[in-house]
């Protein structure tokens, strides 16, 4: 389980830097690619990188954008990761970008799956991921006793899956294990002392107990306190 750690002065030094780092691996697969796709993560700790992203200069005409997972929340929950997306991504230059919505407004994230899924199968491979994870070594909502973790985890996990899991107060619909691995360059972004110990913590256990080991190999952990 190889990855890089890059620790920074504070989270604004963090965001900053990171945001350029994406942009960059943006415009490198651009420079091969029609298209390209970006995976951002919700929760509370992408939104300062979003807000240097979002005026990053690159051709965003020609880069989709989707989150790695969704809480099954309308757009006008606090909770809703598509809001945080809209409202501090996918503005200034980056308006331009391409959504792939991870909701619709049906009842279960189940019923969403295949109309949500069909337009993700045709931007796949990912180019470009950045995830979070959480103090109990979830990402995306890839949780630790989820009902669907070994689905998730399987080499031949479908590319969306609905989750629940003790740990997620609502349903979700999550991008697959393997989906968000194959990805070209890998990011994964932590704030705070819990969470370094955690990834810590994580070093040497299954994906099924540490669902962050099934992502992690290969990408450059970005950390502040
Ligand atoms: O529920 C979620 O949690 C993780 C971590 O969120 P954070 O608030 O601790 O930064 C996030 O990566 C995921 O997208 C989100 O749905």
């Amino acid at each position: 389980m190889t990855y890089e750690f890059i620790e920074y002065a504070d989270r604004e030094m963090l965001s900053i830097e990171l945001a350029q780092r994406l942009a960059g691996d943006l415009r490198s697969a651009l420079q091969h690619e029609d298209r390209a796709a970006l995976v951002v993560p919700g929760g509370t700790s992408p939104g300062p990188i979003f807000d240097d992203l979002c005026a990053a200069d690159l051709d965003w005409s020609r880069v989709d954008v989707l989150l790695g997972d969704e809480r099954w929340v309308p757009e006008d929950s606090p909770r809703s990761n598509t809001t945080l997306v809209k409202t501090r991504l996918l503005v200034e230059r980056a308006a331009k970008a391409r959504f792939l919505p991870l909701y619709a407004p049906y009842d279960t994230p189940e019923e969403g799956l295949a109309e949500l899924g069909r337009p993700i199968e045709d931007v796949l491979p990912l180019a470009v991921v950045l995830l979070g994870m959480g103090a109990d070594m979830h990402t995306a909502s890839i949780f630790p006793g989820a009902d669907k973790l070994q689905e998730a985890l399987a080499p031949d996990a479908p590319t969306l899956l609905a989750m629940r899991a003790p740990g997620a107060p609502e349903p979700r619909i999550t991008l697959s294990a393997p989906v968000l691995d194959g990805a070209m360059a890998k990011h994964v972004l932590i704030f705070g002392d819990e969470k370094r110990a955690a990834l810590e913590n994580a070093r040497g256990k299954p994906p099924m107990e540490a669902p962050i080991n099934a992502v992690i190999s290969d990408s450059k952990v970005h950390w502040a306190a």
